[in-house]
């Protein structure tokens, strides 16, 4: 089967969470951590910068590392590494995705995750 490597970032600002909506494609409508795929001679870490540039204008700092997620969708085995993320005062700007919203803890489980995600909030709801 295909595979693919993904990174992901779990910003937090203020005990929120920032969540992105997809605008396109099989799982369009669903939610997932802003990121995206690790190009060859990319770090992990200069991945997931390049990806919350590209996508939300932003440049972030990593924190911690959370998790790596294994998850096979029909048509692929998705390994996700998921990175804890602060950000300063500037805002997102959203430029990939059709929606975003800032959610405390306790609201993760108001939008729907992409299925690799579900484990990762579950993960988040148990950590911070
Ligand atoms: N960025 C991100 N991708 C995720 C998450 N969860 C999850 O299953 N994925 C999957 O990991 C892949 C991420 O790659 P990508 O962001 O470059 O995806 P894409 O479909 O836009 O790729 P493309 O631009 O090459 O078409 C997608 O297949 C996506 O469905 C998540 O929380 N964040």
């Amino acid at each position: 089967m295909k595979r693919i490597e993904v990174v992901a970032a779990i910003i937090c600002r203020n005990n929120k969470y920032f969540a992105c909506q997809r605008g396109y494609g099989e799982f369009k409508d669903f939610w997932e951590f802003p990121g995206g795929k690790i190009e060859p001679g990319e770090s992990r870490e200069e991945a997931l910068k390049r990806e919350i540039r590209e996508e939300l204008d932003l440049s972030i700092c990593l924190d911690s590392f959370l998790t790596t997620v294994e998850y096979d969708y029909p048509n692929f085995h998705l390994t996700m590494h998921c990175f804890l993320c602060s950000i300063d005062s500037q805002d997102p700007i959203i430029k990939e995705h059709e929606n975003a919203r800032w959610l405390l803890k306790e609201q993760l489980h108001s939008v729907q995750w992409l299925p690799a995600d579900i484990k990762v909030v579950e993960t988040l709801r148990g950590s911070v």
